[in-house]
């Protein structure tokens, strides 16, 4: 199936066609206890593990005919041009909270001299200060923090492709992300995008920019159909940046009218609305059963002057999906069935964090077996992907992929 548009996404589970995924790599190797919690990590991952997770992960794709792009790769491809390169470091470096020239500049050294496969490598991975030893001027930052083991930080949540950018129809959404931890991974996709042969002439609309003042991240956005998107206004999205999106969106000329936008509890079990919340199928959606009680959903349509309409929806999550997903009959399957152990346990690993590939088919953790169990007997069909290793990230199947084509439902 080929579509006009290098992005397409039309729904959460029409078949899988194209997605790209970040195989873990040294970034992982640089997370250290003291830096866990800024770097929003609950542990450490055993990296040869976790990168023999990942290719399982990718393989179990491929081998449903998905094709699997490298965020790493693409990244590479977009900077074969001098320019390009040349600004990609600036703006990378501008960025990276070194603000002694002096210092910048020997970095800009540093980058110089690598290919660009290193170069991408390791602004991934960050720069220990033993690196680079001889620097020839050490700021007085750089001396004071002298614990501090980094010149520059690793992005060790890099394998989220989910969250940094989000394909909604033919556009996407270049996220402002909620920490600058994170904030510094949207640049690879805003470099792919403008750069990259795949995207660069494709006119793609963008329709939430990296530079934005409020924050939007891609575990946020759910597209239900072509006609109504799921928004979570969560620890890491704000309300008023799901409004400027409802504005662009409904200006890109695009078949969507309807944002629900789910004000759900801002805790770091449920970061983002995919991990309470997915769609897996024409009628059955996995969801955490805390977040069926007191939860408040609006409405955003435009009406019929073009202007931005909100109304708070007062009835449960199953009436608003029905009516606004036309659907007469609707399966919410709890996360490992509600139980009260059971439940937040599988949760807190992404249990109802699941990737769906095709209508009812889905890739889960391994580790979720009471949910799985669950699933399966409702009909759906699961690939269960092995995860020591990556789920001590806080993220599942779903946050490990950023889909860029689906086909039509
Ligand atoms: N779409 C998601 N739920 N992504 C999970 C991201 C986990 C990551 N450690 C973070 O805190 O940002």
């Amino acid at each position: 199936m080929s579509y006009d548009n290098p992005l397409h996404v039309t729904s959460e589970i029409g078949r899988l066609v194209s997605v790209i995924l970040h195989r873990p790599s040294n970034e992982l190797e640089n997370l250290t206890p003291n830096l866990m919690e800024k770097l929003l990590f609950d542990e450490i991952p055993y990296l040869k593990e976790a990168i023999r997770e990942h290719d399982y992960f990718a393989k179990t794709l491929k081998n449903q005919g998905v094709e699997v792009l490298y965020l790493q790769d693409l990244a590479v491809e977009s900077i074969t041009d001098k320019k390009v390169r040349d600004n990609f470091i600036k703006d990378f470096l501008n960025e990276a909270r070194i603000y002694d020239v002096r210092m910048k500049y020997a970095l800009l050294e540093y980058f110089d001299s690598k290919d660009n496969g290193m170069l991408v490598r390791k602004m991934m991975s960050g720069i220990r200060k033993n690196e680079l030893p001889n620097i020839a001027y050490k700021s007085l930052a750089y001396l004071v923090d002298d614990t501090y083991p980094f010149i520059l930080d690793p992005m060790p949540n890099l394998y989220f492709t989910r969250d940094p950018a989000a394909a909604i129809g033919n556009g996407i959404t270049l996220n402002k992300m909620r920490t600058s931890t994170r904030n510094r991974e949207t640049l690879f996709m805003k470099y792919i995008i403008e750069n990259h042969p795949r995207f660069k002439d494709a006119d793609i609309p963008i329709l939430y920019n990296r530079n934005e003042k409020t924050s939007l991240e891609g575990g946020d956005t759910l597209v239900l159909n072509k006609n109504v998107l799921a928004i979570g206004i969560s620890e890491r999205s704000e309300a008023h940046s799901i409004e400027t999106l409802a504005h662009n969106i409904f200006n890109s000329g695009q078949s969507f009218h309807t944002i629900l936008a789910f004000n759900i509890p801002k805790k770091r079990a449920f970061m983002h609305l995919d991990t309470v919340f997915t769609m897996i199928d024409y009628n059955k959606f996995t969801i955490h059963h805390e977040i069926e009680g007191p939860l408040t959903v609006y409405s955003i349509t435009k009406d019929n002057n073009g202007n931005i309409k909100i109304s708070e929806e007062n009835a449960t999550l199953e009436d608003i999906l029905k009516k606004y997903l036309g659907l007469t009959d609707i399966k919410l399957i709890r996360c490992a069935g509600g139980d009260k152990i059971d439940g937040p346990r599988e949760q807190w690993n992404d249990g109802s964090n699941t990737l769906a590939i095709a209508p009812g088919e889905v890739v889960v953790y391994s580790r979720n077996y009471v949910t799985n169990r669950i699933l399966n007997e409702n009909g759906v069909k699961t690939h269960v992907i092995h995860s020591s290793e990556l789920s001590r990230g806080r993220g599942g199947p779903r946050c490990m992929s950023m889909p860029i084509v689906r086909e039509e439902i």
